[in-house]
């Protein structure tokens, strides 16, 4: 990916009106978004919100969507899931640069596992990887493509604390050093905190709330106003 070298004025993703539902059920109510190009972007919500939705719905995954005012995303966008989703019957490094064209892929691929901590697993089986590792090697598959929007749905929803905490300090550092918009779907109002300047509620089909973070700032008043946003009181009996 190019180093960063543009101001945040280019909205990368632009929706206007973006509406998808299923049978007679309304999960994606008309949403008008703009994700300017380099932001990192969290989306919060409850269960069945509808934020795999958008985020598909951006991937360009889903042809089911409808809108007013269309749906436009950059070219090379990248997605990370929660599971690797690498292929087992090949190497590391195999996977990495899978369907990559260019006489250097190899070369690519090598430098984007040095860059995710993995130099020296290139020939491992994806079976011999721990989940952190695995999703290492997923970002780095991301990495590779030069992706001018990630789009992340829970990429760390099965991993364990540590590896957890490990893997945000990762993907924030890939972030500044690459600038690519990303869009990251996830549960956890912390990990939002954490690695977004942007925090996005999606609620009844709508951004219910659109809060930008300062990092400068104690992540306790954003702490709250994102759990109330989403019905949650911190009192515990
Ligand atoms: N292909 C589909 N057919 C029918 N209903 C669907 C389909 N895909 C999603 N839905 C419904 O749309 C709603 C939103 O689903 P979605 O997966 O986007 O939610 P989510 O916010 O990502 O949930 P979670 O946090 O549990 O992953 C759910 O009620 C789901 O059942």
């Amino acid at each position: 990916m190019a180093p960063h070298t543009e101001q945040l004025t280019r909205p990368a993703v632009r929706l206007r009106g973006l509406t998808r539902s299923f049978g007679d059920r309304t999960v994606l109510d008309g949403i008008d978004l703009d994700l300017p190009a380099g932001q990192f972007t969290a989306l919060l919500g409850h269960s069945g919100s509808g934020k795999s939705t958008l985020l598909r719905a951006v991937a360009g995954l889903d042809h089911g969507v409808t809108g007013s005012g269309g749906l436009s995303a950059p070219e090379r966008v990248s997605v990370v899931f929660q599971d690797s989703r690498l292929l087992p019957w090949r190497r590391v490094l195999d996977n990495v640069v899978l369907g990559l064209d260019g006489k250097d892929a190899h070369g690519k691929g090598r430098a984007a596992l040095t860059e995710v901590g993995l130099a020296g697993r290139e020939r491992a089986w994806p079976g011999e990887l721990s989940g952190g590792e695995a999703q290492r090697a997923a970002l780095a598959r991301s990495l590779v493509r030069e992706p001018e929007l990630l789009l992340a749905d829970e990429p760390f929803g099965a991993l364990d604390a540590l590896t957890r905490i490990r893997m945000h300090h990762l993907l924030r550092e890939l972030w500044k050093r690459h600038r690519p918009s990303v869009l990251l779907v996830t549960h956890d109002v912390d990990e939002a905190i954490a690695l977004a300047d942007r925090v996005l509620v999606l609620e009844r089909g709508r951004i219910g709330l659109d809060l930008t973070v300062d990092h400068d700032r104690p992540r306790g008043e954003y702490r709250g106003r994102l759990l109330a946003a989403l019905g949650v009181t911190e009192d515990v009996a």
